[in-house]
């Protein structure tokens, strides 16, 4: 099954939470784990141990498992194999953007079959020029695969490029979201293709004069809990393209350990909360 399908699958079986595994140097501290690669694994274990049947996906960003070099890499896969296990989709929070060869790299450590650091989907940079994608896109489409573009991010640095007017008076994020609907064109129940839009990008979406219920494929939105948006914001950014949303929160959710139960709680509440604004 393609990977637009097997989200909506988890949508509708878990609700429309995706829970970012980020273990920051902090986050491990307040958990009472040392900042090394055993306490990412006992943290990421207990993340994915809270989880499991709570939630659509989850998201792992590989800064924080790469900052502690092959040892930390390691504990990635680790990640990635057992949230396969689990029946957790994965989001690799890897934000890569390259041309040519060194794209189709990326492209091939992420979304082929068996390759080590093999996940779902991964999140990806179109600020080289969309096309420079293609090598993803290609091999997603190939492998059932997913990739997340960057549209709309939710830091308030990204309006300066995101917002710009390219050459033909569109804005530059109209343009990456035109060309995902453009790929993600008729599939059933949705594309392959996702968008991140950020919870905290306010009328941006409606001023930009992008549909995002167009682009027809799932819209990642980062920005709720620890970045301040909340229900409210969530409701003006997605209007009527609310069904497709996966919110990701991270530290809003990660904040409740290092105890499973309570964790367990906190992924069940945030994906309540979340279902009943985009339901
Ligand atoms: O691609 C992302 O996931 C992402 C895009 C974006 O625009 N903003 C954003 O915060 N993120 C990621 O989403 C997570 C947000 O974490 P919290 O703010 O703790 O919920 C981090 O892993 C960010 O890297």
């Amino acid at each position: 099954m393609a990977f637009g399908a097997q989200l909506a699958a988890a949508m509708d079986r878990h609700g429309p939470l995706c829970v970012g595994i980020d273990p920051h140097a902090g986050l491990l501290a307040a958990w009472g784990l040392p900042d090394t690669a055993d306490g990412l694994r006992a943290f990421s274990d207990a993340v994915l141990d809270a989880a499991a049947g709570g939630c659509a996906a989850v998201k792992p960003n590989a800064a924080f498992y790469e900052r502690h070099g092959s040892a930390g890499v390691a504990v990635l896969e680790h990640v990635l194999g057992r949230s396969r296990e689990l029946g957790l989709l994965t989001v690799l929070d890897a934000k890569r953007g390259d041309i040519g060869s060194t794209m189709q790299g990326y492209a091939e450590s992420y979304l082929v079959p068996g390759a080590p650091l093999e996940a779902d989907s991964v999140t990806v940079s179109p600020y080289l020029g969309f096309g420079s994608l293609k090598p993803a896109l290609d091999l997603a489409a190939e492998h059932g695969k997913g990739v997340f573009v960057l549209a709309l991010t939710s830091n308030p640095e990204g309006a300066s490029v995101q917002h710009a007017i390219a050459p033909d008076g569109r804005a530059v994020a109209a343009v990456v979201a035109d060309e995902a609907a453009a790929i993600n064109s008729g599939a059933e129940p949705m594309g392959d293709i996702g968008l991140v839009v950020g919870a905290t990008v306010g009328d941006a979406v409606h001023r930009l004069g992008i549909d995002l219920d167009r682009v027809n494929g799932p819209l990642l939105s980062p920005g709720v809990g620890a970045q301040g948006a909340g229900p409210a914001e969530l409701s003006l950014v997605f209007g009527n393209a609310k069904a497709r949303v996966l919110v990701n929160q991270s530290r809003g959710v990660l904040s409740a350990g290092p105890d499973v139960e309570r964790l367990r709680t906190a992924v069940l509440d945030a994906s309540a909360a979340a279902a009943s604004i985009l339901r």
